[in-house]
């Protein structure tokens, strides 16, 4: 078990109140410890407790980097439509000013970090199933695990206040290291059963596919992308250690995300990155396009060389391309791409995918390029606003978090931002399930509405429902 002794932290509370008295402000102290191993999933189980409601999960899809949050430090929030992200961005800087940071090691998703999403859409007029959600959430934890690399690392962060005094120390100490405990402990969690699986008006949404594909033919736009939800029922209440332990096991290959908020939470294994920005080198993707995978090796190559050579596939796609390089290029001196896009093959699906690579000039933040790309006509369509129009005319989903940034950054300006796909809400005993297409001029409603069908199973199948 995990145990950590006398540590700097009892000097930096002290300090921290000292400069809380001094500044009359709350002063965020963060110490960054070396740990032994810890499996993240069960650090995460460990907050079910005491931190329910309050806990985040990410992994990237090498495995490279991975956080578990329990409890909420600090919080950001916001439900102004104009500028979120400028919002957090000021915020985020506001805790950083006066931080006092204890870290000597110099990697990303350490010491304070900021994890949490944005809405897609904060104009649109939301319902009741995104209540417990405002239009951009995101935590400073209590406690954050960290494997970078392959080597685990714990922070602990406390808000130091001139009322504070050094039982504050006790009490974190006490805390954490009561997690670490629960932490070495394994814990199972249920497998819910599926009883009832109900599509939102599927009709009305291949209507709503004809009637843009006519749109496109007479207007100025270009692509919409068009989602919709399906509902689920079951026998008891959906964990999210469960549905978090099968999306690892089957989606390995994924951004995999967890964010609660009350009772709430919001969880998937995306494909797609939006941004990562390492230092001066910043990394987005084009993922558009999508064919099943084959049931033999024969039938998955047929397929993927039937996706990489299909006209309306390939323009979906390049319409994304296009949006991302223009926007890399605006803050890089030099941006990559290949010429072609390639086949990102996933468990149930393939899609064509660019990556895109550029070196930062402006010293532009993540925050500022998350806003810049966010939607890319991957989620939205072309021209940006037009297609956000268009969606909130035609769709009938409340998309809350669904297809908007999640991700992550730390106090170094390191960060990475995946588009919120194959995602559902887990809701007590229900659940709500999003998928979308890009729809086209040569769009067919039925076959996106068997595509968005595929992009169902990798939420079902971790929920534990059967694949018909
Ligand atoms: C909007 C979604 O997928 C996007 C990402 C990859 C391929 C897409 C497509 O081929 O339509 C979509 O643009 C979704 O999975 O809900
Ligand atoms: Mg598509």
């Amino acid at each position: 078990m995990v145990a950590i002794q006398e540590t700097e932290l009892k000097q930096g509370i002290f300090n921290g109140i000292a400069r809380a008295k001094g500044r009359s402000q709350s002063i965020l102290v963060s110490e960054v410890h070396k740990i032994e191993h810890l499996d993240p999933v069960d650090f995460f189980a460990a907050g079910r407790e005491k931190y329910l409601g309050e806990r985040f999960f990410w992994k990237d899809p090498e495995g490279k980097l991975v956080l578990a949050g329990l409890g909420i430090c600090g919080q950001i929030q916001s439900d102004q439509a104009a500028d979120r992200f400028f919002h957090v961005e000021k915020e985020w800087k506001r805790f950083m000013d006066s931080a006092l940071i204890i870290n000597k090691y110099q990697r990303n998703g350490m010491g304070p970090t900021l994890f949490g999403g944005f809405s897609f859409d904060p104009q649109k007029q939301g319902t009741a199933l995104w209540s417990k959600f405002p239009e951009a959430l995101f935590q400073i934890p209590k406690y954050m695990l960290t494997l970078s690399n392959g080597e685990m690392f714990l922070t602990t962060n406390v808000i130091c206040t001139h009322h504070d005094d050094l039982t504050l120390f006790e009490k974190v100490s006490r805390e954490r290291q009561e997690v670490l405990s629960k932490a070495a402990m394994k814990q199972s969690f249920a497998q819910p059963k599926l009883k009832k699986m109900v599509e939102i008006e599927p009709e009305a949404w291949k209507q709503a596919i004809t009637h843009v594909v006519k749109d496109l033919k007479q207007s100025e736009l270009k692509k919409v992308v068009l989602a919709r939800e399906l509902r689920l029922h079951f026998d008891e209440e959906v964990q999210a250690e469960r549905v978090l332990v099968n999306l690892l096991d089957h989606q390995n290959d994924s951004f995999t995300f967890v964010l609660e908020s009350n009772n709430d939470c919001f969880i998937g294994a995306s494909p797609e990155r939006l941004v990562k920005k390492e230092g001066k080198s910043l990394y987005s993707a084009c993922l558009a396009g999508s064919i099943a995978r084959g049931n033999t090796p024969e039938e998955d190559d047929r397929l993927g060389s039937e996706l990489l050579s299909d006209q309306k596939n390939l323009m979906e796609h390049q319409y994304v391309v296009e949006m991302i390089k223009e926007a890399m290029e605006e803050t890089c001196n030099e941006v990559l791409l290949p010429e072609q896009p390639v086949l990102m093959k996933m468990k149930y699906i393939q899609h064509l995918y660019t990556p895109v690579i550029g070196k930062n000039r402006a010293g532009t933040s993540i925050l500022h390029l998350v806003n810049r790309l966010h939607p890319t006509p991957a989620l939205g369509g072309l021209p940006k606003q037009a297609a956000i129009e268009k969606i909130r005319e035609m769709e009938q989903l409340d998309r809350g978090l669904y297809a908007a940034p999640v991700g992550w950054m730390d106090y170094q300006g390191n960060g990475e931002f995946a588009v919120a796909i194959r995602s559902g809400l887990i809701q007590g005993k229900e659940a709500s399930l999003f998928a979308g297409c890009g729809v086209v001029a040569d769009s067919n409603a039925e076959s996106e509405y068997k595509e968005t069908s595929i992009k169902f199973r990798p939420m079902l199948t971790a929920l534990g429902g059967k694949i018909t």
